[in-house]
């Protein structure tokens, strides 16, 4: 609480004085008002003077409503009492009574807030004592009990002979003043203890003369002068180098007169002692509470700062430094695989030139199966998991080779800790691994012959039963012992048993499958897995191609050795479901083969030794056929149904073997198929077909057309255009009198590559016809692509069409399809009159088949050549 002298109250009093009634007496409390309204109220003072002396009551009750209208109560106090006489309107709403309640004796007293009471009564007894006017703030309680700050204004009333005779006042509600004025004083203070406390920022005040008014404690830090000594003091003469100080002097003056404020920047200013102190320093103009202008410097130190700068430019430098000397690969990644800096150690380690390497990511550069591993650890780092990984994988270099690395990467995290990138650090293992994959080699392999060694034969028989058993296919284990190794290896010694051994193994690897495996069990025992076999025969004959190869000599230590290996076979899962079982059942089957009289082979179930023993004999008479002249060709009319007349034969191949007799073709054609000796044969055909057209059209019988058979084997192994046309060249006929006869699965298979052979075959003026008709699965689409002259139904549909609708269906619709297509339609295998007059009702072009005539020798053929019509045969 303060109490303030009002002394212009004095002329106020005139008012009272000049013997103002009541209401004239409220009147010199109006400057009460004053605090706050400023030159209104003296304007409301002057208004009081005149309503004194005038004493108009309605100027009167004017003032006491302006006195509610700005919310301030008049009183009157009895003064011995200190009881309220009269209160104005706004007493009801300052503490919530009605203005009755005012007028009991000690309401003022017992309304004052108890901590108040006593100072502010005792402070009104005093200055009533003394006669004066005063002024006292203190808090009261309303009705609602809440305190309220009021400021009492009170002027004495006296009366001509200037004797005491009453008390008359002005209470003004002062609650929001009071707290904006607590709330100024408390943020002043907050403020002011944050400056004076701030560390790292020297604060000082400037008054207009530059003496300081604010020194806080990093000042007096810094700079080292107290706030005590820096007090007063001029900036110039305590912090302001003697080279700055007329320019400071003049940027303030500036600042002050002109408003140009002094920019923020790098100062280098002085100590107490002496010294130079860099400070980034801003600057502040403000005014005080009396108005004057004050400059504030905000000042921060700068070593700091540049030390932390110099630090940090070390350990950027050091670090420089290491990445680029590092014996290991470093890589800067960013979180989506873009490589943003390497090191030369990496670019050595992947092969690229850095500038290169920045434009690749992580996924370019992994091996593709290493990927998904990598990919999964990165996730697990970006999701929190982890903050890092490392594993082993491998990169594809620059030249397309991989190397193995091992890589660790860790997420690099900003201040904030959000994840920025990954520091890879990449180191070459390649030799590791390669020592490691030559160890395990060495594990697995026959240091001799390089080949897979017991262990691994075992596991790859496994995988090979396995994968048999899933495709229902057969699998085959070969037990070969070398004939005679003993005595070579004791007469010409272990190194010429040892080059054998080896030589061995190379003929072995050469004989079989990439995909199958050849291993030696140690001494000259090897071993052979042969998986996904369909048929038996491809074991003899894998077998017969091994004990072949073995007969041939052995070039060892300058001379020619021959040798020859007995071979025992179990197959899965004819001779045994597992491995076990299969190795013991091989491993039988080839001792029975050396009792046998070695260089043979001998499979574990009798049965099957039959069957390919006898597809061996076969397939080695056949391989002689040619030379020993045992081949021969018969032919088998083609005839027009319309006219019966003969439109050509077919040249069908018979075999006469000297060991085996007669072979029918149905026999020896798949295994001449088999074994690839179809190609030659084929070519044989295709020679003597052409030789015998030349023959007949020379010895009159006429151009007679011959239909020869392709195998799809000839079709697509041997240059089968060149064949053709070397064929017809060397006996010169006319092309269009030599047909090939191509089956309907031969078209399907590799259809664009068939159809660019056939377009050769057709271009050089044979016929094409399409075999075995009806047995395929031949679209029209692709039909009308292929350049055929005739489809040739096969003979299965002809030999019931005459009973069986459905037969007859069939054959029907490849009449009609030949007719639309354009196309002659041959039936084959018409023994009957029935299916001849069948085909005839159904329009259907020509026929071949015993109906006429069976393939015939030559001699036997030649009379129906040259026939009109061909009868029946009898
Ligand atoms: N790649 C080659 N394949 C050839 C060659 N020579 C023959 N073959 C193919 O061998 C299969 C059997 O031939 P084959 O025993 O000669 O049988 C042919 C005819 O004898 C037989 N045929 C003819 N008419 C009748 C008959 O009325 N009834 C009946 N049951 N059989 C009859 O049809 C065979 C002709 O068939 P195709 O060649 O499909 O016209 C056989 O698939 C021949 O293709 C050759 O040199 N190369």
């Amino acid at each position: 609480m303060r109490t303030r002298e009002c002394g212009w109250l004095a002329a106020l009093s005139l008012a009272s004085l000049s013997g103002c009634a009541l209401d004239a007496d409220w009147l010199v409390l109006l400057p009460g008002l004053s605090f706050g309204l400023g030159g209104l109220l003296l304007a409301v003072a002057g208004l009081a003077l005149l309503v004194a002396s005038r004493r108009q009551a309605g100027m009167i009750r004017r003032m006491r409503d302006f006195s509610d209208g700005v919310g301030v109560v008049l009183w009157k106090m009895d003064p011995a009492s200190g009881r309220y006489l009269q209160v104005s309107r706004r007493a009801e709403a300052l503490l919530g009574y009605p203005c009755e309640a005012w007028l009991a004796e000690d309401f003022w007293r017992e309304h004052l807030h108890p901590e108040d009471r006593e100072f502010a009564c005792n402070l009104r007894a005093t200055q009533l004592a003394l006669g004066l006017n005063h002024e006292i703030e203190y808090r009261m309680v309303d009705a609602g009990g809440h305190e309220v700050a009021v400021r009492d204004t009170a002027s004495v009333l006296r009366d001509q002979r200037g004797c005491i005779t009453g008390l008359a006042g002005v209470l003004i509600d002062v609650s929001a003043h009071r707290a904006l004025v607590q709330a100024l004083d408390e943020s002043e203070s907050r403020f002011r203890k944050v400056m004076e406390q701030i560390p790292n920022i020297a604060v000082q005040g400037y008054d207009s003369e530059r003496r300081v008014v604010f020194w806080n404690s990093a000042s007096e830090r810094v700079y080292g002068w107290s706030q005590q000594e820096a007090l007063g003091k001029r900036l110039e003469d305590l912090i302001i180098p003697d080279a700055m100080r007329e320019d400071v002097i003049e940027l303030h003056r500036r600042w002050l007169e002109y408003g140009e404020a002094i920019p923020a920047g790098e100062l280098a200013l002085r100590t107490k002692g002496g010294a130079t102190v860099p400070v980034f320093s801003c600057h502040v103009l403000t005014r005080n509470a009396h108005g004057t202008a004050e400059m504030y410097c905000l000042d921060v130190e700068m070593e700091d700062v540049k030390r932390t700068e110099a630090a940090w430019r070390e350990s950027e430098r050091r670090f420089q430094l290491m990445f680029a000397k590092a014996e290991v690969g470093l890589a800067l990644r960013t979180l989506d695989g873009r490589l943003t800096q390497v090191n030369p150690k990496i670019c050595s380690i992947l092969g690229y030139p850095e500038d290169q390497l920045l434009c690749l990511d992580l996924a370019a550069l992994t091996y593709p199966d290493d990927l998904p591993a990598e990919l999964e650890a990165i996730a697990a780092c970006l999701d929190g998991r982890q903050s890092s990984y490392s594993l082993e994988k491998r990169y594809v270099r620059h030249d397309g080779s991989t190397v193995w690395a091992q890589v660790t990467s860790s997420l690099i995290r900003d201040e904030s800790g959000g994840a920025t990138q990954f520091m890879t650090v990449v180191e070459d293992i390649s030799q590791r691994k390669d020592r490691e994959a030559q160890i395990a080699w060495l594990a697995h392999h026959d240091s001799l012959t390089d080949l897979p060694n017991r262990a691994l034969l075992r596991d790859r028989l496994e995988r090979s039963i396995a994968r048999a058993q899933r495709r229902e296919r057969r699998a085959a284990l070969l037990v070969l012992d070398l004939d005679r190794f003993k005595t070579i290896n004791d007469s010409l010694g272990h190194a010429v048993g040892d080059q054998l051994l080896q030589q061995v193994a190379l003929r072995l690897r050469n004989a079989v499958r990439e995909t199958d495996t050849v291993s030696r069990q140690g001494g000259d025992e090897f071993l052979i897995v042969l998986g996904e076999i369909s048929d038996l025969e491809d074991i003899a004959r894998i077998v017969q191609k091994i004990l072949e190869r073995m007969e041939l000599p052995f070039e060892l230590a300058g001379q020619s050795l021959s040798s020859s290996v007995s071979i025992g076979i179990s197959v899965f899962p004819d001779d045994g479901a597992d491995s076990d079982t299969l190795l013991k059942n091989a491993d039988s089957a080839m001792y029975c083969a050396k009792e046998g009289g070695r260089n043979t082979f001998r499979f574990y179930a009798e049965a099957m030794n039959e069957s390919a023993l006898e597809r061996l004999k076969m397939e080695s008479a056949l391989r002689l056929a040619i030379e020993r002249d045992e081949l021969t060709l018969h032919y088998q009319p083609q005839v027009e149904l319309a006219g019966r007349s003969l439109l050509g034969v077919e040249a069908l191949l018979r075999w006469n073997s000297a060991t085996l007799g007669s072979v029918p073709p149905g026999r020896f054609i798949p295994v001449a198929e088999d074994s690839g000796l179809i190609v030659a044969i084929g070519q044989w055909v295709l020679a003597q077909a052409c030789e015998q057209v030349r023959r007949w059209r020379k010895e009159g019988v006429g151009d007679i057309c011959i239909a020869v058979n392709l195998s799809a084997l000839q079709f697509r192994r041997s240059d089968i255009v060149a064949t053709v046309r070397d064929a017809i060249e060397g006996s010169a006929i006319p092309a269009h009198l030599i047909e090939l006869e191509l089956t309907e699965s031969l078209l399907m298979q590799n259809a664009e590559d068939v159809l660019r052979t056939m377009r050769e075959l057709k271009a050089l003026g044979v016929r094409l016809s399409i075999d075995d008709f009806g047995t395929g699965y031949s679209s029209l689409s692709y039909l009308k692509r292929f350049p055929v002259d005739r489809l040739k139904v096969d003979r299965s549909f002809v030999k019931d069409a005459a009973e069986n609708p459905d037969d007859a269906a069939i054959v029907r619709a490849i009449i009609q399809l030949g007719k639309s297509l354009k196309l002659d339609v041959i039936a084959e295998g018409a023994e009957t009159a029935a299916q001849i007059d069948f085909l005839t009702a159904e329009g259907c072009h020509s026929v071949q088949g015993y109906y006429f005539a069976r393939p015939q020798p030559e001699r036997e053929i030649r009379a129906l050549l040259t026939l009109a019509a061909i009868p029946p045969a009898t």
